[in-house]
């Protein structure tokens, strides 16, 4: 039976775990990832090599983990007719979102006369993408990954997915990084892709930042080798609020619940509600619903949704309110009346959807949105993967002859007072020079 929790009746040490969620259970995955990178930083390939067969494939060789164009075209031939055409839907959506982010590359404003100021805007040299495996195919991701790095320009792209156990990556995956342009792919999962990516070997050249949502094992290598590599947004076991009020179908709220409840049983999937009816009838239906999915995932949702998740009943829609941007969560579905009204309201949320026609499920795959999102409390400082994650920006100035009159007395003020007369003396001196 899914668990309603009434908030008001939780404890200190109650509220904090649910805050928490699964995401710090990381304290033995960060031994396993501190061996593994040691390894690979004394032994390169051979040592990724070695990992991948214990982990994934048996028959990994330093040959066969890169997907060579066999094993392109052969995903081409098996992806199903209406895969195709779903995926390109996909495609041409999230294109068209990520298009419309690209800034200006160079922008310039006269801040005083003659003094002008602004941004260069240049993609990162190379990037690694992390396409997660272990728990679902996700073709979706790799699209919500490759895309926004091909449209800001970014020179090599690369991408690491884990092999199953034949040694074969996703077929859809590889037909989706085809479709983006990306044609560097190695058979990697967990921490051996995180730290090859991030130390280079011999055959895997190394990347200037790694993005991707990818399990424990993926986060803890992330973790150790923060400091060599930029390791993007956190995107760990997803999670959502569903927040409802009294004019809620909870047919819609119980199905929405178990959207993000079903990825694994470390996912927090919460029904925020003030309104008791729709909390009861809620679980009624989710508890019909979950009948509905194959047992592996209702297992998911059952262990996720009584470890970290359920439905919490609140005293007001302000209260429902301020629970959700305390939580900050990755997915926001506001399935109430008006969702506008309360859109200035929403603080902390990694993706935020409105009203009865836009299910999480929607903006996974079809909308154009961008999926993935920072998870475990990030969302109040992190937002969801875009253009700018593979964009960097130079700060630019120019000054002119006017300009530098008006500034100079300033530069020298400032410089003397902070001590710097080698800042001071290039003022002083271009005054006789220029
Ligand atoms: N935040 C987001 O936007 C977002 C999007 C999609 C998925 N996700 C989350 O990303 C995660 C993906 O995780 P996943 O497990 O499906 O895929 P994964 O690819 O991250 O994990 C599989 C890899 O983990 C490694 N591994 C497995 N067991 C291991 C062990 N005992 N020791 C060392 N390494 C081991 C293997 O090398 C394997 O390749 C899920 O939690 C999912 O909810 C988040
Ligand atoms: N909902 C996930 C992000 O939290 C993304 C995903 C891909 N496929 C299925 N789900
Ligand atoms: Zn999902």
């Amino acid at each position: 039976m899914v668990r309603i929790l009434k908030l008001s009746q939780l404890s200190d040490a109650e509220r904090a775990k649910l805050q928490k969620r699964a995401e710090l259970d990381i304290d033995n995955a960060l031994k396993v990832a501190q061996t593994v990178i040691e390894t690979i930083r004394e032994r390169g390939d051979a040592g990724v090599v070695d990992y991948v067969r214990r982990f994934d494939y048996e028959g990994a060789t330093v040959e066969n983990i890169k997907v060579n164009e066999a094993e392109f075209e052969q995903a081409f031939q098996l992806i199903e007719p209406e895969v195709k055409t779903a995926i390109e839907q996909a495609f041409r959506n999230i294109q068209e979102v990520h298009r419309r982010q690209m800034p200006e590359e160079i922008q310039l404003a006269e801040i005083e006369a003659g003094v002008f100021a602004g941004e260069k805007i240049s993609p990162i040299p190379n990037v690694g993408l992390y396409v997660p495996r272990g728990r679902g195919a996700f073709p979706s991701m790799m699209l919500m990954l490759a895309i926004p790095a091909m449209v800001a320009g970014v020179e090599r792209v690369v991408v690491c997915t884990p092999p199953d156990k034949q040694g074969n990556v996703e077929p859809v995956s590889l037909v989706a990084a085809r479709m983006a342009g990306v044609t560097e792919i190695y058979k990697l999962g967990g921490v051996q892709a995180i730290a090859a990516l991030a130390l280079g070997t011999k055959n895997i050249k190394r990347v200037d930042k790694i993005t991707g949502p990818c399990s424990v094992y993926g986060a803890a290598a992330k973790r150790l080798l923060f400091g060599t590599v930029d390791v993007g947004l956190p995107a760990g076991p997803s999670e959502s609020i569903v927040l409802a009020d009294e004019s809620t179908d909870a047919r819609l709220a119980a199905l929405d619940l178990l959207i993000e409840a079903e990825h694994g049983a470390d996912s927090a999937a919460l029904l925020v509600t003030h309104c008791e009816q729709v909390a009861i009838a809620a679980r009624e239906y989710a508890q019909e619903y979950l009948q509905k999915l194959p047992d592996w995932r209702r297992e998911f949702c059952e262990a996720g949704l009584a470890a970290y998740g359920g439905i919490i009943l609140t005293d007001s829609l302000q209260q429902s309110l301020d629970f959700v941007n305390e939580y900050a969560p990755e997915h926001l579905e506001l399935l109430v009346s008006n969702p506008f009204a309360i859109l200035g309201k929403i603080k902390n949320a990694g993706e935020i959807l409105l009203g009865n026609h836009t299910p999480s499920s929607m903006a996974t795959y079809a909308i154009g949105v961008n999926a993935v999102l920072p998870t475990g409390s990030f969302a109040r400082s992190y937002s969801a993967v875009s253009v700018y994650d593979f964009l960097k920006r130079s700060t630019l100035a120019y000054v002119t002859p006017e300009g530098f009159e008006k500034l100079k007395e300033t530069t020298k003020t400032l410089a003397d007072y902070e001590g710097f007369p080698a800042h001071k003396l290039a003022i002083q001196q271009r005054e006789f020079l220029l």
